[in-house]
């Protein structure tokens, strides 16, 4: 059980017309938790809120929230019994009701005076002060946004479901309304579920975040964890980008150009995809603020472009690996002499500049190749 606040999904499957979309999926969210789902488009994160919400008749398995068994097969309750509060991205604002009335939706039950306290005091916390009277078309999309969130948050919700709330905005205004809505459910201490396909956004919202694949759960854990210690291929490369190299797995470790990375119980004769973050390329003379490893190898490496990113550089490089040496350093890797070299602050060396490039190992990651389905 997760507590009188949290929120639990057990055994869950649903199919559509026969085809499943969601398939043992269990997930339990602790009080006062967020927690993302992310995932590519169609991999069922949508599917999964609905079925919280009660929107979507529950086909096998059992939603538990705050404490109360809400939907099991043939015995669902509606929505507005689960208590739980939705921000959909396509779910606006109500426009026939003033910003007053839209906030003070899931206020009915609510005395006139302590009604009208809340609806000022939500208002206030999304720093819309003075808008009571307004209608949503007035207001920005940012500021629509803020009036969903306190709309859901007004009734005290057991649970909050958002999905994709902040994938209409753009850039500048997504981060400050993302980072206002963090404040509120962690300040609320609100069990939240967050849908997003942004790797960058879960890790932004999230106490957990779980990856989704083809409607199961490939990872789920701290955002730090799933990006540094990604239990699959399909994990790696969604979380941020990656340089990836074929190897072969020899007794002495893992070959790739900086030198062998560590066996980790990869049988010798194994075909591998080393996956290599470009922030685990070190390059000498870049501050590269504390490396807790010793980094491995020190290839040249001749600069063919370098761009800034706003707070990282990004770097391509052609490695230079001595054929003399090659066979010795490379092993069985293949060679592969484009890399993306990620380095924080500014950076930015001339295209031809030679330097010298070695690797963080622990954010080097090798699984191996999966057999052809
Ligand atoms: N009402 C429906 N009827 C039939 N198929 C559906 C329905 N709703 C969703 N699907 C399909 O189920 C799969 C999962 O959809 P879902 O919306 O849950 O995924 P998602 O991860 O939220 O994707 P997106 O980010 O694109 O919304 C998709 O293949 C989708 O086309």
């Amino acid at each position: 059980m997760t507590g009188p606040a949290g929120l639990e999904l057990t055994d869950i499957h649903h199919a559509y017309d026969g085809t499943p979309v969601v398939r043992d999926f269990a997930l339990a969210v602790a009080p006062g938790e967020v927690v993302c789902l992310l995932g590519p488009s169609g991999c069922g994160k949508t599917t999964i809120l609905r079925l919280v919400a009660g929107l979507e008749p529950l086909q096998r398995g059992r939603i538990v929230i705050a404490g109360r068994v809400v939907g099991t097969p043939g015995r669902d309750l509606p929505p507005e019994a689960r208590g739980v509060g939705f921000v959909f991205q396509d779910m606006a604002l109500f426009p026939h009701l003033d910003i007053a009335g839209n906030v003070g939706f899931g206020l009915r039950k609510t005395a006139a005076g302590d009604k009208r306290a809340r609806i000022d005091a939500m208002l206030s916390r999304v720093h819309l002060d003075g808008y009571v009277h307004a209608w949503p078309h007035q207001l920005s999309g940012g500021q629509q946004q803020r009036v969903a969130l306190a709309r859901a948050l007004a009734p005290s919700p057991r649970a909050i479901l958002l999905d994709e709330p902040f994938s209409g905005l753009d850039t500048r205004l997504r981060s400050a309304v993302r980072d206002e809505a963090l404040h509120l459910l962690k300040s609320d201490k609100v069990t939240a579920l967050v849908v997003t396909h942004d790797p960058e956004e879960a890790m932004f919202m999230a106490d957990r975040i779980a990856v989704m694949r083809a409607g199961r759960i490939e990872q789920v854990g701290a955002p730090a964890d799933i990006y540094t210690q990604p239990a699959s291929e399909f994990v790696a490369e969604f979380m941020g980008e990656v340089n990836r190299i074929d190897s072969v797995v020899r007794d002495v470790g893992v070959p790739t150009p900086f030198g062998p990375l560590p066996l980790n119980g990869h049988a010798p004769g194994t075909a591998v995809h080393v996956l290599i973050r470009p922030e685990a390329l070190k390059v000498a003379g870049a501050e590269q603020g504390i490396v807790a490893a010793a980094p491995i190898g020190a290839l040249p490496a001749r600069v063919l472009a370098s761009r800034l990113l706003g707070r990282t550089s990004w770097v391509h490089v052609c490695l230079q690996t001595d054929p003399t040496h090659r066979h010795d350093s490379l092993g069985g890797a293949e060679e592969h002499s484009h890399w993306h070299v990620r380095v924080p602050g500014q950076f930015l060396p001339a295209e031809g500049t030679e330097l010298r490039v070695s690797l963080d190992p622990r954010q080097a990651f090798v699984f191996p190749v999966a057999a052809p389905t």
